[in-house]
This record gives structure tokens, C-alpha cells and sequence, in this order.
């Protein structure tokens, strides 16, 4: 794990992504619902490369974070770079597009479809034949469906889900149409991958598993992820900067080891001590 050294006025990234611009940043990010703040203030700074936490008690604010990320909610003030791209007027497609992909608390498959046609669903902005190619089947199409399928191939392998390929995606067992959400999203090509709560219904040992891939997911494709988790060990084992929210609010930022320390937010998960 690098070590993560500050950026004066942008928090704190990995050492190794100390030259090169960050990938996400938000600034004074804010959403109201009605008169709620469910996210208020919130200023974040994600390196190139960098494995980010974002935990924090129920109802605290996480999932409403990724969804301004990914445009479902326009935020009501603040600012998203992404790569430095002001995202203010994109729609969650565009944002897509331009390097975010996302997995969801609750699995949202096709489950119908095959394993390997979800994947290449994924793939379909990058897909080039016109509609007469692909009506009549001409040439252009049966080489971009190789490619495709090529790809969508490589990808499940990474997982060792390759001979799954042509079983309906509903029928796989919780922890692999967990994965395979993480195959579809990666499908997108994204610079930033968000999860939220992967490892939700997992077991120990698919826990133990995800931990290793999302380390590989980096290292192999050298992108951002940001996780969204209540398995604390997931958290700290992965996490190289922790953003810890609490009503709304960041509470805390730091390293695995500064977070678990810091009192603030032991107290935000513990609940206040009373005087005695
Ligand atoms: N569309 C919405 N309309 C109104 N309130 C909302 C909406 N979405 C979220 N909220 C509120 O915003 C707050 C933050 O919710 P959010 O789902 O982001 O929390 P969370 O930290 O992801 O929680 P959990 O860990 O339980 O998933 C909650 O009070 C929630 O009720």
C-alpha cells in the first residue's frame, strides 16, 4: 500500500499519485431533499489510482454521494471534476461516458439475459456498426461482436467466471451476480469505479476473495475505486484514504489507521458515552 501524502488544500492522495492530476474532485458539494441536507459541504480529492472508503452510520449520506457522482441527483450547490471536467450539466449517461461506472446496493442485473450478454450490454457505447449492419448482419457487425465477445470473455475471466458465460445471470448464486455487477460495470471502461456496499450478502471467504480482486482491479486496469462498505475489515484492509460522513457531514478523513483512532468517529458509531 503507498503511502498517502497531503495535497495542501485537497486532502491527502497515494504518494504514487502525487504527480499526476486527480481524478475525482468535489468541492463544496451540497443536496437538499425538502429542508434536509442529506449531503452538505462535502469536499473530497481521489488520486489516480487510489482505493477510497466512504463509510459512515445508516443513513448518514453515502449512497446520496455516489448518486450526485453519477448524476441521479443534480447536486443543489458545489462543484464534481472529474479528470478535471466540471460535470455540472452532464446526464448519468454522459458521466458514464466520461469514465465513472457504478455498482448498486441492490443487484440490478438483467437477469433474463446471459452472464455474457450483460456484460456486453455494458459495452454498447462502444460499439460502432450502424443499424443496417446489424439488421442484415453484414461484416462490420460479426467483427465488432468478436471483439465484444472478446472482451467480454477477458473481463469474466478475471473473476474466473468465464464458463459462466452462457448461463442466465438471475440463476448464479448471490456472491458471483455480485461480481458480475463488478465485470459490468468495468465493461464501461471507467477511470473511477464506484461500489456500493460490495460485499453486501458475501461470506467470509467471498469477502476475503473480493478484497484480493479489488486490489487486482486497480493494479490491472490502474484506475480509481471508491467503495461505499459496513464490513469494517473490507474497509481497512483495501481503503488507502477513508472519507467518514455522518448526517450529511464529513466527520473525518484520513488513513485506515488515523480513522480507526479518531474519536470523532468512533463516537458517531458508538453513540456518545453517557456521563456517569
Ligand atoms: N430521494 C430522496 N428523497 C428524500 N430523502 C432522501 C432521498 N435519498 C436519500 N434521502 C435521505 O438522505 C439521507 C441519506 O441517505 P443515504 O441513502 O444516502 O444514506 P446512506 O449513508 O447510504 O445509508 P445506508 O448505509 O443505510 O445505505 C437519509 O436521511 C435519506 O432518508
Amino acid at each position: 500500500m503507498s503511502k498517502m501524502v497531503p495535497v495542501p488544500g485537497r486532502g491527502i492522495v497515494p504518494e504514487r499519485d502525487i504527480d499526476k492530476s486527480p481524478i475525482l474532485e468535489c468541492i463544496d458539494l451540497g443536496i437538499k431533499f425538502g429542508g434536509l441536507a442529506a449531503v452538505d459541504n462535502f469536499n473530497l480529492t481521489i488520486g489516480r489510482t487510489e482505493i477510497a472508503g466512504l463509510i459512515g452510520p445508516n443513513g448518514a449520506g453515502k449512497t446520496t454521494v455516489f448518486n450526485l457522482l453519477t448524476k441521479v441527483y443534480q447536486p443543489t450547490r458545489g462543484t464534481i471534476l472529474l479528470d478535471g471536467m466540471d460535470t455540472n450539466n452532464m446526464t448519468t449517461a454522459q458521466v458514464n461516458r466520461s469514465g465513472i461506472a457504478r455498482t448498486f446496493q441492490n443487484i440490478r442485473l438483467f437477469t433474463a439475459l446471459s452472464v455474457e450478454d450483460n456484460v456486453k450490454v455494458a459495452m454498447n457505447n462502444q460499439m460502432h456498426y450502424n443499424m443496417w449492419s446489424g439488421v442484415f448482419r453484414l461484416p462490420g457487425y460479426w467483427k465488432e461482436e468478436k471483439v465484444a465477445h472478446d472482451r467480454a470473455m477477458e473481463l469474466l475471466s478475471f473473476f474466473d467466471m468465464q464458463d459462466l458465460a452462457s448461463a442466465r445471470a438471475g440463476s448464479l448464486p448471490y456472491g458471483a451476480q455480485r461480481r458480475l455487477e463488478i465485470v459490468r460495470a468495468l465493461a464501461t471502461n471507467p477511470s473511477l469505479l464506484l461500489l456500493d456496499e460490495p460485499a453486501a450478502g458475501m461470506n467470509p471467504s467471498e469477502t476475503a476473495d473480493l478484497m484480493e480482486h479489488i486490489r487486482m482491479i486497480r493494479d490491472t486496469f490502474n484506475i480509481a475505486i471508491m467503495l461505499i462498505e459496513h464490513d469494517m475489515s473490507l474497509v481497512m484492509n483495501v481503503c488507502e484514504g477513508i472519507c467518514v460522513l455522518n448526517f450529511g457531514h464529513v466527520i473525518a478523513k484520513g488513513t485506515p489507521a488515523e480513522i480507526q483512532a479518531n474519536p470523532t468517529v468512533i463516537e458517531a458509531y458508538l453513540g456518545k458515552k453517557k456521563e456517569a
